[in-house]
């Protein structure tokens, strides 16, 4: 049965126990318990004071609303155009409602104590678990942004015009948010609305804070410190001061002032700036001589938006020492912790960092940087658990919406037996991390039709290991490839340079070729040492911030490079790819049944047949190899298998450990293929 229980108010301990102790649960633990800043009236530590007055020069304002962001993430604003009557109204009012109004009164519009953050009077928002050390504060809530979420029937009823000033006060501080985000994205040298764009429909609380006088204001904090979640806070406070900001890890003490509004940075104003403005860390503390009051006009994103970073990184791949100075820089691990919804972020090359608004805990979400034609924009990083979580374009292949996406997946030595962790899909719009692990054989299972349809190609560098996975571990046909190895050869050679192996262009060596990227992917190496010394190193969950980065480099350039491949090829190397693709999907796939399930490889287009030139048939062998005899098929470091290949013009691969252990796979035109079949046999019956 649900109990409904009253909240317990701060207000009314501390009317009991007034001149006594507080109780346990308002202890503070030492590290968190307020001293008395050190040099509380130097210049240097008083939160920035920016004049808004409508005859100040732009680029003055301008610089100074940057500098405050970038040194506070916090500033007070004069001459803003809000009717300090107002501000001393909304004061009054809420100040009537906690002092005057009886608590039995008070209680009518008691909040929902079973919900964290619900609208209405109490003193524990946001409380994450019963053993948490609780603020000495109460405060009453007020939906007011959209309009939709307003029930002013729900806020309280005296002083009679408690309603009429909230919804006044709402609208003003609503119109001094557009202009100030209007500012700082200015100051960003972005178009003024971009933030207010990015935010989608405004969303405002306004949260009426008392702190009643606290017998031990040396144990306790009226509000723990935190940065706030949305955009901005627009804050005003009485004539008490008690609301305290961090600059350069020390506490600062706001000084109140009755004329001035609080601007503070919230966490999405830290990501929309790619880190560039920080969101400001704040607490109220407590004393012992006088209650205090301030309302806070929160700004945030609806539910359903998702925050990205507005600029791509200024390096795309910097060099690793970069990277490592950067590190500890990144704020989003504390973001995590505070709010517990499993959000993730992605620090891309140490210049991207993100979460979502709003998350689920199922609802991973982070972004990152996707080069394209022209320009690179940035894109969310969904980390896929759920099947739910994938667009239904891509679950239901359809011939009325071909998709081309970029692919790629990562496991524990992938191949046959190695396990499949993670898959990731490259859209345009957005990458998904599909989670093996936590997803397990049913997401995996969901992609197949995507997978083995020929509405949908699947852009990937060297199909092989992961066709073989797929096949083995899931029983998908992956079918329908663009493989940017073998399309790089056949550019090479359609382009009249040296023929060289399919297997040749790594993929690093793919992205630092700088007619398809030109840029240098470090951490691969990085990845790869972190491999070698644990082969598990993608079976760990959460996924890390590295695991999410590594995942994703590997997959957001392939849209950008199959574009730029996909105009260079002529008709002829794109049958040669798509045949080739096939064959080397299914080249290690090999069972009893010699490929009979897979699906017939591509014919030749009618227009290349009626042309002289048409293209030669390709064709897959198996060569088997009797025990003790890959040694000699191979030769020293491969010496030999490379003759084959150089002499035949034919692709030749062997399973190696991974397997299969005893066969030899000869790809080409059906007379090189001969002949490097015909060679390898002679080779297996040489006697040394
Ligand atoms: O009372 C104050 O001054 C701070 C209030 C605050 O930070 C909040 O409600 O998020
Ligand atoms: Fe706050």
């Amino acid at each position: 049965m649900e109990v409904s229980v009253a909240p317990i108010l701060v207000q009314s301990i501390a009317q009991k126990d007034a001149k006594s102790v507080v109780p346990q649960q308002y202890i503070q633990p030492p590290e968190h318990r307020p001293i008395k800043p050190a040099n509380e009236t130097a210049n240097d530590h008083k939160i920035p004071m920016i004049d808004l007055a409508g005859d100040r020069n732009s680029n003055l304002l301008r610089d100074e609303i940057a500098r405050a962001c970038t040194d506070w993430g916090a500033f007070h604003v004069i001459n803003h155009g809000v009717p300090i009557v107002l501000l001393d109204e909304i004061k009054k009012v809420g100040s009537f409602f906690f002092e005057n109004l009886p608590m039995a009164e008070r209680l009518r519009y008691a909040c929902d104590s079973n919900s964290p953050a619900s609208e209405g009077y109490g003193s524990r928002m946001l409380v994450a678990t019963d053993d948490a050390v609780l603020d000495w504060r109460d405060y009453f809530d007020h939906h007011t942004f959209p309009v939709s979420r307003r029930l002013p029937s729900r806020w309280p009823h005296s002083p009679s015009n408690y309603r009429e000033v909230v919804e006044e006060y709402s609208k003003q501080m609503k119109l001094l948010a557009q202009k100030i985000l209007g500012l700082i994205s200015t100051s960003l040298g972005l178009p003024s609305s971009f933030i207010e764009d990015a935010m989608g429909e405004l969303f405002q609380n306004i949260t009426i804070s008392y702190y009643p006088s606290c017998p031990q204001p040396e144990l306790t904090l009226g509000l723990q410190s935190h940065s706030d979640m949305g955009f901005i806070t627009l804050l005003i406070q009485d004539n008490v001061a008690g609301l305290q900001a961090s600059k350069d890890d020390e506490w600062v003490t706001v000084e109140p002032l009755s004329h001035a509004i609080l601007v503070i940075l919230g966490d999405q104003t830290e990501i929309i700036t790619n880190g560039m403005y920080k969101s400001c860390q704040h607490r109220a503390i407590t004393n012992a001589n006088k209650p205090r009051l301030s309302v806070a006009t929160f700004h945030d994103p609806a539910k359903t938006t998702t925050v990205t970073p507005a600029f791509k990184p200024h390096r795309l791949i910097p060099n690793s020492s970069a990277r490592r100075q950067l590190t500890p820089m990144f704020w989003s691990e504390e973001v995590i912790n505070k709010d517990r919804r499993g959000s993730l972020f992605v620090c891309l090359d140490g210049s991207i960092i993100a979460m979502a608004s709003s998350l689920s805990p199922s609802d991973h979400l982070t972004s990152v940087s996707l080069p394209s034609d022209p320009g690179d924009h940035v894109v969310p990083i969904h980390i896929v658990t759920n099947a739910s979580q994938l667009p239904p374009e891509f679950l239901k292949p359809s011939p009325d919406k071909k998709l081309v996406v970029g692919f790629d997946c990562e496991g524990v030595d992938l191949c046959r037996n190695g396990t499949l962790c993670v898959m990731q899909l490259a859209f345009p719009d957005a990458i998904y991390l599909v989670d093996a692990i936590e997803g397990g054989k049913t997401l995996v299972e969901a992609c197949k039709p995507a997978l083995e349809s020929s509405y949908i190609t699947k852009v990937i560098h060297d199909c092989k290991r992961d066709s073989e996975a797929l096949y083995f571990q899931f029983n998908i046909k992956l079918n329908n490839v663009f493989d940017t190895q073998i399309a790089y050869t056949l550019i090479e050679e359609q382009e009249g340079g040296t023929k060289v192996p399919d297997d040749y262009i790594s993929f690093v060596g793919l992205l630092a070729d700088p007619r398809y990227y030109g840029i240098s992917y470090v951490e691969k190496q990085e990845v790869r040492v972190l491999l070698r010394q644990d082969p598990n190193f993608w079976k760990y969950r959460p996924l890390s911030e590295l695991m999410v980065r590594a995942a994703t480099d590997d997959v957001r350039f392939l849209l950008c490079i199959y574009n730029k491949m996909v105009v260079k090829m002529n008709e002829k190397s794109l049958w040669y790819l798509a045949v080739r693709g096939a064959l080397y999907c299914r080249c290690f796939c090999i069972t009893d049944n010699d490929y009979a399930d897979w699906p017939p490889l591509p014919l030749i287009p009618e227009t290349l047949v009626t042309d002289n030139n048409a293209p030669e048939e390709e064709v897959l062998s198996v060569v088997d190899v009797p025990p003790g005899k890959m040694g000699v098929v191979i030769g020293r470091k491969g010496a030999s298998i490379l003759a084959v290949k150089e002499s035949c013009n034919a692709e030749i691969f062997i399973g190696g450990d991974k397997g299969p252990p005893d066969k030899v796979f000869v790809i080409g035109p059906v007379k090189q293929v001969r002949k490097a079949e015909a060679i390898l046999r002679g080779r297996m019956l040489e006697i040394f």
